[in-house]
């Protein structure tokens, strides 16, 4: 993979109003994805107000991260394998964290993904989340390009 500066999120999905990703939403979390070599990695530094006990983060907040930024991830891939010039809207279908260690506040988190399988309009994903240098979650999931007739097809 590779790709210029400027995130996937507000490339392609500029209006995006998703409370992971959607750079419209200023109530969201507005992660911004981007290629690097064979992954799409992204920093995002958590608020006060994603704390689940004191200087930790939220463990939904951590899955809606890995979540998004998985999705984005298998979009890119799907994008780039049929030559296409903007991404297929992909939904997730299922995804798996493991909460490893206390994900502290107080820095960024880095998400790193890549993409493990792939057939058809389907994506399986594996990604991590790294806070001060160490993985403290993991996530592997499926993202599934919907088709016309879906409520999410053209909605992102
Ligand atoms: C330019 C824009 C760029 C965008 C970039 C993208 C990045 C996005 C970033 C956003 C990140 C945000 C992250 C998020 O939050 S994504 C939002 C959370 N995820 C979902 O809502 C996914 C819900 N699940 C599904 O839609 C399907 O299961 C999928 C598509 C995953 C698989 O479906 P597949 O076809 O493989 O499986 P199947 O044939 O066995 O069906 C299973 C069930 O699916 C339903 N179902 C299927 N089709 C339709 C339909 N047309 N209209 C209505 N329903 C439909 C139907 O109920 C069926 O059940 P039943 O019929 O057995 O009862």
């Amino acid at each position: 993979m590779s790709g210029d500066a400027a995130s996937l999120q507000d490339r392609y999905s500029p209006q995006g109003r998703c409370f992971g990703c959607g750079p419209a939403n200023d109530r969201g979390l507005r992660l911004k994805s981007r290629v690097e070599g064979d992954a799409v990695v992204c920093d995002f530094t958590p608020e006060p107000h994603h704390e689940a006990f004191p200087g930790m983060l939220n463990g939904g907040i951590i899955g809606a991260l890995l979540d998004c930024h998985s999705n984005w991830t298998a979009a890119y891939h799907l994008m780039k394998a049929r030559g296409a010039d903007a991404p297929p809207c992909t939904v997730t279908a299922d995804f798996h964290v493991k909460l490893k260690k206390p994900t502290p506040l107080g820095g960024p988190v880095h998400l790193r993904a890549q993409v493990a399988e792939a057939e058809g309009d389907r994506v399986v994903v594996e990604a991590t989340l790294e806070a001060g240098g160490r993985v403290t979650a993991t996530c592997r999931g499926t993202f599934v390009a919907v088709k016309e007739g879906h409520p999410a097809f053209h909605r992102w």
